[in-house]
Protein backbone atom coordinates (compact mmCIF):
# COMPACT_ATOMS: atom_id res chain seq x y z
CA UNK A 1 0.00 0.00 0.00
CA UNK A 2 1.25 3.43 -0.67
CA UNK A 3 -1.18 5.51 0.17
CA UNK A 4 -0.13 6.44 3.70
CA UNK A 5 2.25 8.74 3.20
CA UNK A 6 1.68 11.61 1.42
CA UNK A 7 1.47 15.48 2.64
CA UNK A 8 -0.25 17.20 5.23
CA UNK A 9 -2.71 19.91 5.01
CA UNK A 10 -0.24 22.56 4.29
CA UNK A 11 1.07 20.27 1.18
CA UNK A 12 4.58 19.46 2.97
CA UNK A 13 5.13 16.02 3.16
CA UNK A 14 4.96 14.09 6.44
CA UNK A 15 6.39 10.93 7.62
CA UNK A 16 9.56 8.72 6.75
CA UNK A 17 9.13 10.46 3.10
CA UNK A 18 9.96 14.29 5.04
CA UNK A 19 12.72 12.75 6.58
CA UNK A 20 14.40 10.85 3.24
CA UNK A 21 13.93 14.38 1.89
CA UNK A 22 15.24 16.23 4.72
CA UNK A 23 18.24 13.40 4.61
CA UNK A 24 18.91 14.53 1.01
CA UNK A 25 18.69 18.11 1.15
CA UNK A 26 21.16 17.93 3.75
CA UNK A 27 23.37 15.82 1.64
CA UNK A 28 23.26 18.32 -0.95
CA UNK A 29 25.54 17.43 -3.85
CA UNK A 30 27.42 14.96 -1.64
CA UNK A 31 27.24 11.78 -3.23
CA UNK A 32 29.12 9.38 -0.17
CA UNK A 33 25.92 8.44 0.50
CA UNK A 34 24.67 7.34 -2.84
CA UNK A 35 25.35 3.71 -3.93
CA UNK A 36 27.50 2.18 -7.15
CA UNK A 37 25.88 3.11 -9.86
CA UNK A 38 25.59 6.82 -8.35
CA UNK A 39 28.76 7.73 -7.59
CA UNK A 40 29.81 10.21 -11.16
CA UNK A 41 30.61 13.59 -11.15
CA UNK A 42 27.91 15.32 -12.06
CA UNK A 43 29.20 17.43 -15.52
CA UNK A 44 27.11 17.70 -18.53
CA UNK A 45 26.48 14.79 -20.41
CA UNK A 46 28.23 12.15 -17.79
CA UNK A 47 25.47 9.75 -18.24
CA UNK A 48 24.97 10.00 -21.78
CA UNK A 49 28.15 10.07 -22.85
CA UNK A 50 28.17 6.09 -21.45
CA UNK A 51 25.24 5.14 -24.00
CA UNK A 52 25.06 4.06 -26.86
CA UNK A 53 23.95 7.14 -28.42
CA UNK A 54 25.49 9.48 -31.18
CA UNK A 55 27.71 12.33 -30.43
CA UNK A 56 26.43 15.72 -30.34
CA UNK A 57 27.28 16.98 -33.87
CA UNK A 58 28.32 13.74 -34.79
CA UNK A 59 27.82 13.25 -38.44
CA UNK A 60 26.52 10.07 -39.36
CA UNK A 61 28.27 8.11 -42.28
CA UNK A 62 26.33 4.92 -42.10
CA UNK A 63 22.86 3.94 -40.45
CA UNK A 64 22.59 0.85 -37.86
CA UNK A 65 23.20 0.07 -34.79
CA UNK A 66 25.74 1.47 -32.45
CA UNK A 67 26.61 -1.26 -29.68
CA UNK A 68 27.68 -4.77 -30.81
CA UNK A 69 24.73 -7.37 -31.00
CA UNK A 70 24.06 -9.07 -27.86
CA UNK A 71 22.10 -11.36 -26.09
CA UNK A 72 19.44 -11.83 -23.54
CA UNK A 73 21.61 -13.71 -21.09
CA UNK A 74 24.21 -11.53 -20.97
CA UNK A 75 22.05 -8.56 -19.58
CA UNK A 76 22.32 -8.95 -15.87
CA UNK A 77 19.44 -11.01 -14.00
CA UNK A 78 19.47 -8.35 -11.46
CA UNK A 79 18.40 -4.68 -11.28
CA UNK A 80 20.23 -2.01 -11.03
CA UNK A 81 21.56 -0.78 -7.58
CA UNK A 82 19.64 1.75 -5.69
CA UNK A 83 19.32 4.04 -2.49
CA UNK A 84 19.10 1.31 0.61
CA UNK A 85 15.64 4.20 1.18
CA UNK A 86 14.69 3.25 -2.19
CA UNK A 87 13.03 -0.40 -3.77
CA UNK A 88 12.33 -0.63 -7.26
CA UNK A 89 8.57 -1.83 -7.91
CA UNK A 90 6.88 -3.11 -11.13
CA UNK A 91 3.37 -0.98 -11.64
CA UNK A 92 0.34 -3.28 -12.57
CA UNK A 93 -1.97 -0.89 -14.28
CA UNK A 94 -4.57 -3.42 -14.34
CA UNK A 95 -4.56 -2.60 -10.76
CA UNK A 96 -6.62 0.54 -9.39
CA UNK A 97 -4.18 1.24 -6.68
CA UNK A 98 -1.25 1.23 -8.49
CA UNK A 99 -2.56 3.40 -11.39
CA UNK A 100 -3.43 5.33 -9.23
CA UNK A 101 -0.01 5.74 -7.38
CA UNK A 102 1.43 6.42 -10.99
CA UNK A 103 -1.69 9.39 -11.42
CA UNK A 104 -0.35 10.92 -8.37
CA UNK A 105 2.84 10.99 -9.34
CA UNK A 106 2.47 11.85 -13.08
CA UNK A 107 -0.29 14.68 -12.00
CA UNK A 108 1.81 16.29 -9.77
CA UNK A 109 5.36 16.25 -10.87
CA UNK A 110 5.37 15.76 -14.38
CA UNK A 111 6.25 18.55 -17.30
CA UNK A 112 5.21 21.78 -16.16
CA UNK A 113 6.08 24.97 -19.25
CA UNK A 114 8.75 26.76 -17.86
CA UNK A 115 6.65 29.60 -15.93
CA UNK A 116 5.17 26.66 -14.30
CA UNK A 117 1.49 27.73 -14.39
CA UNK A 118 0.33 24.64 -16.53
CA UNK A 119 0.65 20.95 -15.53
CA UNK A 120 -0.16 17.80 -17.54
CA UNK A 121 -3.25 16.61 -16.56
CA UNK A 122 -2.96 12.43 -17.07
CA UNK A 123 -6.03 10.69 -16.81
CA UNK A 124 -6.84 7.02 -15.39
CA UNK A 125 -8.25 6.52 -19.02
CA UNK A 126 -5.10 7.90 -20.91
CA UNK A 127 -2.93 5.46 -18.99
CA UNK A 128 -4.58 2.56 -20.26
CA UNK A 129 -4.75 3.68 -23.31
CA UNK A 130 -1.26 4.62 -23.49
CA UNK A 131 0.75 1.94 -21.61
CA UNK A 132 -1.19 -0.82 -22.39
CA UNK A 133 -1.10 -1.35 -26.18
CA UNK A 134 -1.13 -5.43 -27.52
CA UNK A 135 1.78 -6.66 -26.57
CA UNK A 136 2.75 -4.21 -23.47
CA UNK A 137 4.76 -5.63 -20.37
CA UNK A 138 3.96 -4.90 -17.19
CA UNK A 139 7.80 -5.38 -16.46
CA UNK A 140 8.11 -2.33 -18.50
CA UNK A 141 6.37 -0.20 -16.04
CA UNK A 142 8.77 0.35 -13.71
CA UNK A 143 8.85 2.61 -10.23
CA UNK A 144 10.54 3.58 -7.35
CA UNK A 145 9.35 3.48 -3.71
CA UNK A 146 10.28 4.95 -0.60
CA UNK A 147 11.09 1.65 1.43
CA UNK A 148 8.90 0.88 4.69
CA UNK A 149 6.09 3.81 3.33
CA UNK A 150 5.86 2.54 -0.20
CA UNK A 151 5.23 5.89 -1.50
CA UNK A 152 5.81 5.95 -5.67
CA UNK A 153 8.86 8.94 -6.12
CA UNK A 154 9.81 7.58 -9.71
CA UNK A 155 8.02 6.03 -12.52
CA UNK A 156 9.65 4.78 -16.24
CA UNK A 157 7.62 3.14 -18.86
CA UNK A 158 8.02 1.36 -22.00
CA UNK A 159 5.98 -0.19 -24.70
CA UNK A 160 6.58 -2.00 -27.66
CA UNK A 161 6.80 -0.59 -31.18
CA UNK A 162 7.87 -1.63 -34.69
CA UNK A 163 9.89 1.19 -35.98
CA UNK A 164 10.38 1.26 -39.52
CA UNK A 165 13.06 3.63 -40.38
CA UNK A 166 13.57 3.76 -44.32
CA UNK A 167 11.91 0.55 -45.05
CA UNK A 168 14.71 -1.39 -42.21
CA UNK A 169 12.53 -2.78 -39.18
CA UNK A 170 13.99 -1.48 -36.30
CA UNK A 171 12.36 -3.76 -33.46
CA UNK A 172 12.05 -1.27 -30.93
CA UNK A 173 10.39 0.40 -27.90
CA UNK A 174 9.28 3.73 -27.19
CA UNK A 175 10.32 5.26 -23.49
CA UNK A 176 7.78 7.64 -21.95
CA UNK A 177 6.49 8.81 -18.73
CA UNK A 178 10.07 9.41 -17.10
CA UNK A 179 9.24 11.07 -13.56
CA UNK A 180 11.34 11.88 -10.23
CA UNK A 181 9.26 13.34 -7.57
CA UNK A 182 10.23 16.78 -7.51
CA UNK A 183 11.97 17.04 -4.20
CA UNK A 184 14.46 13.94 -5.77
CA UNK A 185 15.61 15.89 -8.40
CA UNK A 186 19.33 16.44 -9.29
CA UNK A 187 19.99 13.13 -7.65
CA UNK A 188 20.87 10.84 -10.83
CA UNK A 189 17.93 8.97 -10.15
CA UNK A 190 16.66 9.37 -13.63
CA UNK A 191 19.76 7.62 -15.16
CA UNK A 192 19.29 4.64 -13.10
CA UNK A 193 15.48 4.39 -14.33
CA UNK A 194 16.98 4.50 -17.79
CA UNK A 195 19.32 2.01 -17.19
CA UNK A 196 16.97 -0.31 -15.61
CA UNK A 197 14.37 -0.12 -18.12
CA UNK A 198 17.27 -0.72 -20.94
CA UNK A 199 18.17 -4.19 -18.57
CA UNK A 200 14.26 -4.99 -18.82
CA UNK A 201 13.78 -4.56 -22.16
CA UNK A 202 16.95 -6.07 -23.00
CA UNK A 203 15.85 -9.37 -21.91
CA UNK A 204 13.18 -9.48 -24.08
CA UNK A 205 15.58 -9.19 -26.70
CA UNK A 206 14.93 -5.78 -27.68
CA UNK A 207 17.72 -2.96 -28.20
CA UNK A 208 16.55 0.13 -29.50
CA UNK A 209 14.32 2.26 -28.31
CA UNK A 210 12.39 6.11 -29.77
CA UNK A 211 12.12 8.59 -26.83
CA UNK A 212 11.42 12.64 -27.01
CA UNK A 213 12.50 15.10 -24.75
CA UNK A 214 12.24 18.90 -24.67
CA UNK A 215 16.26 18.76 -23.41
CA UNK A 216 18.71 18.11 -25.49
CA UNK A 217 20.59 15.30 -25.25
CA UNK A 218 22.87 13.14 -27.58
CA UNK A 219 21.61 13.46 -30.15
CA UNK A 220 18.53 14.29 -31.58
CA UNK A 221 17.15 12.54 -35.30
CA UNK A 222 15.28 15.49 -35.63
CA UNK A 223 13.50 18.30 -33.78
CA UNK A 224 9.63 19.27 -34.67
CA UNK A 225 8.04 22.23 -33.26
CA UNK A 226 4.61 22.62 -31.45
CA UNK A 227 2.14 24.48 -32.37
CA UNK A 228 -0.85 25.66 -31.48
CA UNK A 229 -4.24 26.57 -32.96
CA UNK A 230 -6.79 28.41 -30.24
CA UNK A 231 -9.86 27.47 -30.37
CA UNK A 232 -11.36 29.12 -27.35
CA UNK A 233 -8.94 32.28 -27.32
CA UNK A 234 -11.38 34.28 -24.44
CA UNK A 235 -10.41 32.14 -21.84
CA UNK A 236 -6.75 30.85 -23.58
CA UNK A 237 -6.40 34.54 -22.71
CA UNK A 238 -7.84 34.55 -18.72
CA UNK A 239 -5.55 31.76 -18.02
CA UNK A 240 -2.70 33.98 -19.89
CA UNK A 241 -1.77 30.91 -22.49
CA UNK A 242 -2.66 34.04 -25.37
CA UNK A 243 -2.13 37.32 -24.79
CA UNK A 244 -3.58 40.30 -27.00
CA UNK A 245 -1.01 41.27 -29.73
CA UNK A 246 -0.04 45.16 -29.58
CA UNK A 247 -2.92 47.15 -31.47
CA UNK A 248 -5.49 44.51 -31.40
CA UNK A 249 -8.81 43.93 -29.77
CA UNK A 250 -10.34 40.94 -27.92
CA UNK A 251 -13.35 40.79 -30.35
CA UNK A 252 -11.26 40.74 -33.29
CA UNK A 253 -8.62 37.84 -32.13
CA UNK A 254 -12.27 35.74 -31.17
CA UNK A 255 -13.23 36.76 -34.39
CA UNK A 256 -10.02 35.86 -35.77
CA UNK A 257 -10.14 32.43 -34.36
CA UNK A 258 -14.10 31.58 -34.63
CA UNK A 259 -15.05 28.28 -35.83
CA UNK A 260 -18.38 27.12 -36.71
CA UNK A 261 -20.10 24.35 -34.84
CA UNK A 262 -20.49 22.44 -37.81
CA UNK A 263 -17.81 20.69 -40.01
CA UNK A 264 -17.79 20.56 -43.55
CA UNK A 265 -16.27 17.73 -44.81
CA UNK A 266 -18.90 15.48 -46.72
CA UNK A 267 -19.31 11.79 -45.69
CA UNK A 268 -17.08 12.82 -42.33
CA UNK A 269 -18.26 10.28 -39.51
CA UNK A 270 -16.71 9.02 -36.49
CA UNK A 271 -14.43 5.98 -37.33
CA UNK A 272 -16.40 2.47 -36.72
CA UNK A 273 -14.31 -0.86 -35.81
CA UNK A 274 -16.04 -2.12 -39.33
CA UNK A 275 -13.55 0.54 -40.85
CA UNK A 276 -10.75 -1.12 -39.63
CA UNK A 277 -9.44 -3.05 -42.22
CA UNK A 278 -9.52 -0.49 -44.79
CA UNK A 279 -8.47 2.54 -42.74
CA UNK A 280 -5.44 0.27 -42.16
CA UNK A 281 -4.86 0.22 -45.64
CA UNK A 282 -5.20 3.66 -46.48
CA UNK A 283 -2.79 4.93 -43.49
CA UNK A 284 0.16 2.03 -44.50
CA UNK A 285 0.56 3.71 -47.55
CA UNK A 286 0.03 7.03 -46.48
CA UNK A 287 2.95 6.37 -43.94
CA UNK A 288 5.20 5.01 -46.77
CA UNK A 289 6.07 8.40 -47.45
CA UNK A 290 8.22 8.95 -44.62
CA UNK A 291 11.43 8.25 -43.19
CA UNK A 292 10.56 7.33 -40.02
CA UNK A 293 7.62 5.16 -39.13
CA UNK A 294 5.78 2.90 -36.49
CA UNK A 295 4.53 -0.24 -38.42
CA UNK A 296 0.95 -0.69 -36.86
CA UNK A 297 -0.35 -3.99 -37.47
CA UNK A 298 -4.37 -4.45 -37.57
CA UNK A 299 -4.10 -5.20 -33.32
CA UNK A 300 -2.47 -1.77 -32.64
CA UNK A 301 -4.16 0.48 -35.31
CA UNK A 302 -7.26 -0.74 -33.44
CA UNK A 303 -6.19 -0.19 -30.29
CA UNK A 304 -4.42 3.30 -31.24
CA UNK A 305 -7.61 4.55 -33.24
CA UNK A 306 -9.90 2.96 -31.38
CA UNK A 307 -8.85 3.05 -28.39
CA UNK A 308 -9.21 -0.02 -25.44
CA UNK A 309 -12.51 -1.83 -24.99
CA UNK A 310 -13.62 0.84 -21.90
CA UNK A 311 -12.82 3.72 -24.97
CA UNK A 312 -15.80 2.43 -27.03
CA UNK A 313 -18.43 3.61 -24.76
CA UNK A 314 -16.82 6.49 -22.62
CA UNK A 315 -18.24 9.10 -21.92
CA UNK A 316 -17.73 12.51 -23.64
CA UNK A 317 -15.45 13.64 -20.74
CA UNK A 318 -13.56 10.77 -20.74
CA UNK A 319 -12.56 9.80 -24.19
CA UNK A 320 -8.98 10.03 -25.21
CA UNK A 321 -8.93 8.97 -28.68
CA UNK A 322 -11.36 10.48 -31.46
CA UNK A 323 -10.59 9.23 -35.06
CA UNK A 324 -13.09 9.85 -38.28
CA UNK A 325 -13.15 9.17 -41.62
CA UNK A 326 -14.45 10.39 -44.40
CA UNK A 327 -16.59 8.52 -46.92
CA UNK A 328 -17.32 9.23 -50.63
CA UNK A 329 -20.17 8.47 -52.06
CA UNK A 330 -19.20 5.11 -53.62
CA UNK A 331 -18.78 4.01 -49.81
CA UNK A 332 -15.00 4.58 -50.18
CA UNK A 333 -13.04 6.19 -47.24
CA UNK A 334 -10.63 8.47 -48.36
CA UNK A 335 -8.98 10.37 -45.53
CA UNK A 336 -8.89 9.96 -42.16
CA UNK A 337 -7.79 11.73 -39.05
CA UNK A 338 -6.98 11.42 -35.42
CA UNK A 339 -6.57 13.35 -32.22
CA UNK A 340 -6.41 12.58 -28.50
CA UNK A 341 -7.04 14.52 -25.45
CA UNK A 342 -4.67 15.63 -22.56
CA UNK A 343 -6.25 18.28 -20.69
CA UNK A 344 -3.38 20.49 -18.44
CA UNK A 345 -4.44 21.70 -15.12
CA UNK A 346 -4.33 25.39 -14.78
CA UNK A 347 -1.89 26.38 -11.96
CA UNK A 348 -3.26 29.33 -9.40
CA UNK A 349 -5.94 30.77 -11.64
CA UNK A 350 -9.05 31.74 -9.34
CA UNK A 351 -11.46 31.04 -12.28
CA UNK A 352 -10.26 28.23 -14.75
CA UNK A 353 -8.91 24.87 -13.27
CA UNK A 354 -8.69 23.24 -16.54
CA UNK A 355 -7.65 23.34 -20.13
CA UNK A 356 -9.06 21.31 -22.69
CA UNK A 357 -6.26 20.30 -24.90
CA UNK A 358 -6.40 18.23 -28.45
CA UNK A 359 -3.66 16.96 -29.94
CA UNK A 360 -3.51 15.95 -33.60
CA UNK A 361 -2.38 12.36 -34.00
CA UNK A 362 -2.22 10.28 -36.94
CA UNK A 363 -4.14 10.63 -40.66
CA UNK A 364 -4.12 9.53 -44.10
CA UNK A 365 -5.55 10.76 -47.84
CA UNK A 366 -5.31 9.34 -51.16
CA UNK A 367 -5.41 13.10 -52.07
CA UNK A 368 -2.08 12.71 -53.97
CA UNK A 369 -2.09 9.17 -53.99
CA UNK A 370 -1.94 9.29 -57.86
CA UNK A 371 1.27 11.41 -58.04
CA UNK A 372 4.79 9.66 -58.00
CA UNK A 373 6.52 12.09 -56.36
CA UNK A 374 4.45 13.88 -53.35
CA UNK A 375 6.73 17.25 -53.36
CA UNK A 376 5.52 17.45 -57.43
CA UNK A 377 3.08 21.06 -57.33
CA UNK A 378 -0.17 19.56 -58.14
CA UNK A 379 0.53 16.41 -55.76
CA UNK A 380 1.12 19.66 -53.56
CA UNK A 381 -1.82 21.28 -53.75
CA UNK A 382 -4.18 18.46 -54.56
CA UNK A 383 -2.68 17.56 -50.47
CA UNK A 384 -2.93 20.73 -49.11
CA UNK A 385 -6.43 21.68 -50.05
CA UNK A 386 -7.50 17.85 -48.86
CA UNK A 387 -5.34 18.56 -45.47
CA UNK A 388 -6.88 21.96 -45.15
CA UNK A 389 -10.40 21.35 -44.76
CA UNK A 390 -9.86 17.59 -43.03
CA UNK A 391 -7.57 19.59 -39.95
CA UNK A 392 -10.22 22.72 -39.88
CA UNK A 393 -13.07 19.88 -39.28
CA UNK A 394 -10.48 18.36 -36.68
CA UNK A 395 -10.15 21.67 -34.82
CA UNK A 396 -14.47 22.02 -35.00
CA UNK A 397 -14.79 18.52 -33.04
CA UNK A 398 -12.16 19.42 -31.28
CA UNK A 399 -13.94 22.84 -30.10
CA UNK A 400 -17.58 21.02 -29.74
CA UNK A 401 -15.52 18.61 -27.35
CA UNK A 402 -14.98 21.48 -25.26
CA UNK A 403 -11.01 21.54 -25.91
CA UNK A 404 -9.68 25.09 -25.66
CA UNK A 405 -6.49 24.78 -27.92
CA UNK A 406 -5.56 22.33 -30.58
CA UNK A 407 -2.01 21.11 -30.81
CA UNK A 408 -0.04 19.74 -33.33
CA UNK A 409 3.73 19.58 -34.34
CA UNK A 410 5.72 20.74 -37.30
CA UNK A 411 5.79 16.71 -37.91
CA UNK A 412 4.45 14.79 -41.04
CA UNK A 413 2.75 16.89 -44.09
CA UNK A 414 1.62 18.99 -41.15
CA UNK A 415 3.62 22.42 -42.72
CA UNK A 416 1.00 22.42 -45.64
CA UNK A 417 -1.90 23.36 -43.07
CA UNK A 418 -0.01 24.84 -40.10
CA UNK A 419 -0.37 28.41 -41.50
CA UNK A 420 -3.58 28.65 -42.99
CA UNK A 421 -5.47 27.04 -40.14
CA UNK A 422 -4.06 29.26 -38.03
CA UNK A 423 -1.40 27.50 -35.54
CA UNK A 424 1.03 29.93 -34.42
CA UNK A 425 4.73 28.45 -33.68
CA UNK A 426 5.22 27.84 -30.10
CA UNK A 427 7.73 28.15 -27.56
CA UNK A 428 8.33 24.23 -27.08
CA UNK A 429 10.48 22.30 -29.63
CA UNK A 430 10.41 18.12 -28.90
CA UNK A 431 13.95 16.28 -29.55
CA UNK A 432 12.76 12.76 -30.96
CA UNK A 433 16.23 10.35 -30.04
CA UNK A 434 16.79 6.60 -31.20
CA UNK A 435 19.04 4.67 -28.59
CA UNK A 436 21.40 2.59 -30.14
CA UNK A 437 20.66 3.60 -33.51
CA UNK A 438 22.41 6.04 -35.82
CA UNK A 439 20.21 7.68 -38.31
CA UNK A 440 20.72 9.77 -41.04
CA UNK A 441 18.87 13.69 -39.80
CA UNK A 442 15.28 14.08 -40.47
CA UNK A 443 13.15 16.70 -41.88
CA UNK A 444 11.23 18.00 -38.81
CA UNK A 445 8.98 19.92 -40.76
CA UNK A 446 11.18 24.02 -39.68
CA UNK A 447 13.91 25.70 -41.50
CA UNK A 448 16.54 27.11 -39.88
CA UNK A 449 15.10 30.06 -38.40
CA UNK A 450 12.37 28.24 -37.27
CA UNK A 451 9.38 28.99 -39.61
CA UNK A 452 7.72 25.89 -40.92
CA UNK A 453 9.39 24.55 -43.72
CA UNK A 454 6.44 24.17 -46.40
CA UNK A 455 8.74 23.05 -49.63
CA UNK A 456 10.36 20.14 -47.25
CA UNK A 457 7.97 19.45 -44.99
CA UNK A 458 8.92 16.39 -42.48
CA UNK A 459 9.61 13.51 -43.00
CA UNK A 460 9.04 11.97 -39.55
CA UNK A 461 5.80 10.05 -39.67
CA UNK A 462 6.27 8.94 -35.99
CA UNK A 463 3.73 10.92 -32.81
CA UNK A 464 4.70 10.38 -29.45
CA UNK A 465 2.33 10.91 -26.68
C1 LIG B 1 16.79 -0.73 -25.57
C2 LIG B 1 15.92 -0.05 -24.63
C3 LIG B 1 16.47 1.30 -24.24
C4 LIG B 1 15.50 2.03 -23.30
C5 LIG B 1 16.05 3.39 -22.82
C6 LIG B 1 16.19 4.41 -23.91
C7 LIG B 1 16.56 5.77 -23.36
C8 LIG B 1 15.42 6.46 -22.69
C9 LIG B 1 15.78 7.83 -22.20
C10 LIG B 1 14.67 8.48 -21.42
C11 LIG B 1 13.59 9.05 -22.26
C12 LIG B 1 12.55 9.76 -21.47
C13 LIG B 1 11.41 10.27 -22.29
C14 LIG B 1 10.50 11.09 -21.42
O1 LIG B 1 9.75 10.58 -20.63
S1 LIG B 1 10.61 12.79 -21.59
C15 LIG B 1 9.79 13.43 -20.18
C16 LIG B 1 10.73 13.63 -19.05
N1 LIG B 1 10.02 13.93 -17.83
C17 LIG B 1 9.85 15.15 -17.35
O2 LIG B 1 10.27 16.13 -17.93
C18 LIG B 1 9.08 15.24 -16.04
C19 LIG B 1 9.62 16.28 -15.09
N2 LIG B 1 11.03 16.07 -14.85
C20 LIG B 1 11.52 15.04 -14.10
O3 LIG B 1 10.80 14.20 -13.58
C21 LIG B 1 13.04 14.98 -13.96
O4 LIG B 1 13.58 16.24 -14.17
C22 LIG B 1 13.69 13.94 -14.92
C23 LIG B 1 13.22 12.54 -14.57
C24 LIG B 1 13.38 14.24 -16.38
C25 LIG B 1 15.22 14.01 -14.74
O5 LIG B 1 15.52 13.79 -13.43
P1 LIG B 1 16.50 14.80 -12.63
O6 LIG B 1 16.20 16.16 -13.10
O7 LIG B 1 16.36 14.52 -11.19
O8 LIG B 1 17.97 14.40 -13.16
P2 LIG B 1 18.96 13.33 -12.53
O9 LIG B 1 19.87 13.98 -11.59
O10 LIG B 1 18.21 12.17 -11.98
O11 LIG B 1 19.75 12.85 -13.81
C26 LIG B 1 20.42 13.76 -14.61
C27 LIG B 1 20.73 13.08 -15.92
O12 LIG B 1 19.49 12.76 -16.59
C28 LIG B 1 19.50 13.36 -17.87
N3 LIG B 1 18.12 13.73 -18.23
C29 LIG B 1 17.40 14.74 -17.74
N4 LIG B 1 16.20 14.77 -18.32
C30 LIG B 1 16.16 13.75 -19.20
C31 LIG B 1 15.21 13.28 -20.10
N5 LIG B 1 14.01 13.86 -20.24
N6 LIG B 1 15.50 12.21 -20.85
C32 LIG B 1 16.68 11.61 -20.74
N7 LIG B 1 17.66 12.03 -19.91
C33 LIG B 1 17.39 13.09 -19.14
C34 LIG B 1 20.38 14.55 -17.73
O13 LIG B 1 20.83 14.99 -19.00
C35 LIG B 1 21.49 14.01 -16.85
O14 LIG B 1 22.34 13.18 -17.63
P3 LIG B 1 23.77 13.75 -18.10
O15 LIG B 1 23.49 15.08 -18.72
O16 LIG B 1 24.62 13.82 -16.86
O17 LIG B 1 24.30 12.76 -19.09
Amino acid sequence: MSGNNSEDASGEPTGKLAELLKLLKMNGNDVTKLTQSQQKEMKDYKFWKTQPVPKLDESVSEEGPIDRKKTPEEIPNEPFPLLAEFEWCTLDVTDQQQLEDIFVLLNENYVEDRDASFRFKYTREFFNWSLKPPGWKKDWHVGVRVRGTGKLVAFISAIPVNLNLRNKLVKSVEINFLCVHKQLRGKRLAPVLIKEITRRVNKYDIWFALYTSGTILPSPVTVCRYTHRPLNWDKLLEVGFVHLPPGATKPQMVANYALPKKTTTRGLRPMAPKDVDEVHALFVKYQSRFDLVQDFDKEEFRHWFLGGPEQLNASEDTKVIRSYVVENEDGKITDFFSFYSLPFTILENPVHKELGIGYLFYYASDADFGFNDRFDKEATAALKTRLCQMVNDACILAHNAKMDVFNALTSQDNALFLEKLKFGPGDGFLNFYLFNYKSFPITGGIRDDKSYDVERRSNLGVVML
